[in-house]
């Protein structure tokens, strides 16, 4: 027998119970500037994306592009500046992050999905007021924390047939504002909002490492607490961590930190008995190895 059957119909009988155990879920994939790669490392990324909707799941992607927006501002001789993980954001740079993240990332990542048949609609948060922000630091500009989110569009689409593509631009309380947020806040508060079954925080290391530099597969938000007081949870780990943690606690039924270059990141971390990354929820219950 052809050894490429074999390997495909082991990992459809692998698959099968999730498969059913998925229909209908609302999955939140966060895709960050760093884990996007080439044409085919999207491409790539598309594929999970089109396969995950066409077995009866509910995929929303919300992307960043921290690298694309630093190149542009590069060749504009703009500086950046940041603090806490976050770009610190005058007039100048939020008019370059909304142009970049709106209009250059948000449309490639639409086209990259249509490309491999599946119906992507781009938005960003300003659509249907869909992310309301306030100043999340005056040191920060027009950096904005979500303070109103009004989900309903997101469903609209995905209940269409759609796959919602957001960049994390918002508009802001008063008239006339523009905020720029980051990428992983935007998507706990959507998958917050929306009471995902999953939130996927794509990056670019394996997960969550241990003082060895282990992965570790499981983290209650007690773990992760104690592994950013010890200083083993550190840089842009930190913000991820605290996203994954205010999601859970706003009713995401689990957060996985993993690593976006890897070839079929989402369809290994939904799709197999392992999982991948680092998974984040409130209890870990003892059923399987990664308890799902
Ligand atoms: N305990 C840890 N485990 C894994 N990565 C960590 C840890 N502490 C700090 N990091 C750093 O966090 C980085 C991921 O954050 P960041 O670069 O902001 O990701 P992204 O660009 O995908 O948002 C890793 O590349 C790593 O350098
Ligand atoms: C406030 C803030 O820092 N916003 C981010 C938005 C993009 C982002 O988050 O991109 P990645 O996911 O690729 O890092 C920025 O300006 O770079």
């Amino acid at each position: 027998m052809d050894r490429d059957w074999i390997a495909t119909a082991r990992t459809l009988s692998e698959a099968l119970p999730y498969l059913q155990r998925y229909t209908g879920a609302v999955v939140v994939v966060k895709f960050g500037g760093n884990a996007m790669g080439d044409d085919e490392a999207m491409a790539e990324f598309a594929r999970d994306i089109v396969l995950m909707r066409q077995v009866g799941m509910n995929p929303v992607v919300v992307h960043g592009g921290g690298p694309m927006i630093n190149d542009m501002l590069k060749k504009l001789g703009i500086e950046s500046e940041w603090v806490r993980g976050k770009r610190v954001t005058d007039k100048a740079t939020v008019e370059v992050v909304e142009m970049i993240l709106s209009g250059l990332v948000n449309k490639r990542i639409v086209q990259a999905i249509n490309d491999q048949g599946g119906r992507a609609v781009g938005i960003s948060g300003k659509d249907d007021d869909l992310m309301v922000c306030e100043a999340d630091d005056p040191e920060l500009g027009f950096v904005g924390r979500p303070v109103e989110m009004n989900v309903q569009i997101v469903r609209d689409l995905y209940n269409a047939g759609l796959i919602p593509v957001i960049a994390p631009v918002a508009t802001g309380v008063a008239d006339n504002e523009t905020f720029n947020v980051n990428g992983d806040t935007a998507a706990g508060a959507i998958a917050g909002a929306l009471q995902a079954d999953r939130l996927l925080l794509l990056t670019d290391v394996a997960g969550v490492k241990n003082k060895q530099g282990e992965v570790i597969t499981q983290l209650t938000p007690e773990d992760v607490a104690a592994l950013i007081e010890d200083g083993t949870i550190a840089g842009g780990m930190i913000p991820k961590v605290e996203t994954a943690l205010q999601a859970v606690k706003e009713g995401v039924r689990a957060v996985v930190i993993v690593d976006g270059r890897v070839a079929n990141a989402c369809l290994l971390e939904l799709f197999t008995e392992h999982g991948a990354g680092s998974m984040i929820r409130s209890t870990i219950p003892r059923v399987t190895p990664r308890g799902r």
